[in-house]
């Protein structure tokens, strides 16, 4: 029988197996950031420990850093501490760190592609839930707990169980004004926060097919909000056209000799997923969340659920979510005042996400009472925005170009939505809190996001077009 394209990379990279019991699996590249990292340094030095293979590990600053003046101290002091522990344990432990005024600092989902560090058939963990992201090129990619990162350094192997396997075909051409983060919120809307829990999803047909490497990125990077322990799409031309060439990628007789190797990255025609779903590009439209997780989502011209629509035992976690957004069951969002428009996160702030809200805002102004920022994943894609004068197009309009992190994504910096403002979010969750005390989100397309920069409300990006 043929094997999953899962399968196919997990199995080559077992050390030890035995029944009952969760494999040892090598981890090809492990990075890390200053939040879940601290400890896990700690824990090899009382053991006297040194860092198993440094060369496979890479860091980065980007929970913590403040995305204005970064080239001063950083002002809050749990967060100075956190970047100050991770260049002090990088140093100590002999691992590279791209910290704050490194060219190739950013948000870690975000650099790993771009530098080429990310590749196709490798295993990858970070103490971060959004590793999934790089599971675009066809890699085993996931997150992991802190004293899983301490085991990873250690040995450079992680003990998992193996998961369950699902398939999502999204078949046909998505309509215009539709993009990959409205796939991905459409699927997680039908299937529900948990709906993949339990599974690695691999995302098949033609319209997935048919996207860039960002945008393969982006539906990647929100498994893990519908439950999966990860995403991976097969690798194709498109994803090795992505790679030639990057700082880290294979060059020469490696090249071809990796090249060889990823062409037989693909599921097999007779492999056996344990689930499968298929959607029609045709039926997805621009979605927004409503709620407070990113579940709670619609096409942006729908109503929120009514009472009775919404199963008796949901009731109450719907009711207390809509309290929280101070919004009505039932009720349109169509045209709703919002207040801060972020467009960032390892969900969305590739030069492809900037280059496509670049291009629509063009020569239009935001409305008058919304902040707008705009917060590169990385250095060279701040870099690349300024060099194609994407900057200016954004100073004219009045958004605010800062410098790289997660920023607003998580109240963990400076960046805070305040208490009941509205945000149309490009990042990844609608928690309670995630973007600030009460501060309230609906996540969206970057489209989406910077239609309502320029209305101040949400705003159906195809009626502008
Ligand atoms: C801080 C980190 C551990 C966390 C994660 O695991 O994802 C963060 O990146 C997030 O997006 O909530
Ligand atoms: S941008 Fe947001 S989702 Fe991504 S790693 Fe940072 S905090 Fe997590």
């Amino acid at each position: 029988m043929g094997k999953t394209l899962f399968d196919k990379i997990w199995d080559s990279h077992i050390v030890m197996s035995k029944p009952e019991h969760p494999d040892a699996v090598y981890i090809n590249t492990h990075f890390i950031h200053e939040v879940t990292s601290p400890q896990a340094f700690d824990g090899l030095r009382k053991r006297g420990i040194p860092v198993f293979r440094p060369q496979k590990t890479r860091a980065t600053a980007d929970h913590n850093v403040p995305t204005l003046d970064q080239h001063l101290p950083i002002k809050e002091a749990l967060s100075r501490h956190q970047v100050e522990m991770l260049t002090k344990n990088t140093a100590e432990f002999g691992v590279e760190l791209y910290g704050l005024g490194h060219p190739y600092q950013g948000i870690v989902h975000v650099i790993g592609p771009e530098l080429g560090i990310t590749l196709p058939g490798m295993t990858i963990v970070c103490g971060d839930s959004h590793t999934s992201t790089h599971g675009a090129f066809g890699a085993v990619a996931f997150g992991i707990g802190t004293s899983e990162v301490e085991q990873v350094l250690a040995t450079q192997c992680i003990l998992q169980y193996k998961p369950k396997r699902m398939k999502i075909e999204v078949n046909g051409s998505l309509k215009k004004g539709v993009l990959s983060k409205d796939i991905i919120l459409y699927i997680i809307s039908k299937i529900s926060a948990s709906g993949a829990t339990g599974y690695f999803v691999e995302y098949a047909g033609d319209a997935i097919r048919n996207l860039s490497m960002e945008a393969r990125m982006t539906i990647c990077n929100m498994s893990i909000e519908m439950g999966a322990r990860g995403g991976l799409i097969a690798p194709d031309d498109i994803t090795f056209d992505y790679i030639k060439g990057r700082q880290f990628a294979p060059q020469g007789a490696d090249w071809d000799k990796a090249l060889a190797y990823w062409k037989t990255l693909y599921s097999d025609n007779d492999a056996q997923f344990d689930k499968v779903l298929t959607f029609d590009a045709a039926d997805i439209e621009p979605q927004i969340t409503y709620g407070t997780n990113p579940g709670m989502g619609m096409g942006v011209t729908q109503h929120i659920p009514a009472l009775d629509q919404v199963e008796e035992k949901e009731r109450p976690s719907f009711k207390k979510s809509l309290e929280y957004m101070d919004l009505e069951p039932g009720s349109a969002l169509l045209g709703k005042k919002i207040d801060y428009v972020f467009i960032g996160s390892c969900t969305n702030s590739r030069i492809e996400d900037l280059r496509l809200v670049a291009d629509y805002v063009k020569g239009k102004r935001k409305a008058d009472d919304v902040v707008v920022w705009i917060v590169p994943g990385s250095k060279q894609v701040e870099a690349q925005a300024k060099e194609e004068g994407i900057d200016k197009v954004f100073a004219a309009a009045g958004f605010q170009l800062r410098e790289p992190g997660c920023s607003a994504c998580l109240a963990m910096n400076e960046d805070k939505v305040p208490a009941g403002m509205y945000c149309i979010s490009t990042s990844n969750r609608n928690f309670e809190g995630r973007q600030g005390p009460n501060a309230r989100t609906f996540l969206a397309s970057p489209l989406t996001a910077a239609a309502a920069a320029l209305t101040g409300r949400v705003t159906d990006v195809r009626d502008n077009f």
